[in-house]
């Protein structure tokens, strides 16, 4: 992991998991890491777009689908759209809401918790689809943000991550 203070904005440090995204026996790891300790599911859902690279390796180890949660404007036809404020601006999240059956039962998956803003929205988002968070993983939680706090205020679902900061 790298950090780089002062980006994206002032004032932000930025932890950056690229290093070990290109390295192959730790992505490998985290990989079979991440889901650990949840009970059975049906799905990973990743958030765009560095939840992608990690949820799509969660669920490629485990043998199961990766549901795309997408930046406002990516995905065409029926969406649904949740707006947040994460720790540098404000964005908004869709996903297709036919994508998976109602009453599936999926893990989420990112790289970071910071403020919680985003995965609060991704949890909004699967709640009007009709589906159910059995666990939140991210690999580094940033606890000084609140993040852990903003999520159990909307959820019941075990939240892990593999590194506190
Ligand atoms: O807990 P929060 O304050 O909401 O911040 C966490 C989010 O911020 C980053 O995403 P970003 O929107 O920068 O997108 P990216 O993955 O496309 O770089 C990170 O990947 C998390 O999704
Ligand atoms: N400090 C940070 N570093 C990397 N990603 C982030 N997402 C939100 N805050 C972040």
């Amino acid at each position: 992991m790298t950090e780089t203070p002062d980006f994206p904005q002032p004032g932000i440090l930025f932890r950056d998991l690229s290093g070990l995204f290109a390295d192959g026996p730790s992505l490998r790891a985290v990989a079979g890491a991440l889901l650990d300790g949840f009970g059975e599911m049906d799905a990973v859902v990743g958030v765009e777009a560095r939840g992608f690279v990690l949820g799509t390796a969660a669920a490629v180890n485990a043998g199961l689908g990766m549901l795309a949660v997408r930046k406002a404007g990516k995905l065409p036809g029926d969406v649904l759209t949740e707006s947040y404020d994460l720790e540098y601006g404000t964005a908004a999240l869709q996903v297709h809401p036919d994508t998976l059956p109602a009453g599936s039962r999926v893990v989420i998956v990112d790289d970071v918790l910071a403020t919680g803003g985003t995965l609060a929205a991704t949890l909004r988002l699967m709640e009007r689809a009709g589906w159910r968070v059995v666990g939140i993983a991210v690999v580094i939680e940033l606890v000084d943000l609140g993040g852990r706090a903003a999520l159990e205020a909307l959820t019941d679902a075990p939240i892990e991550a593999l590194l506190t900061l």
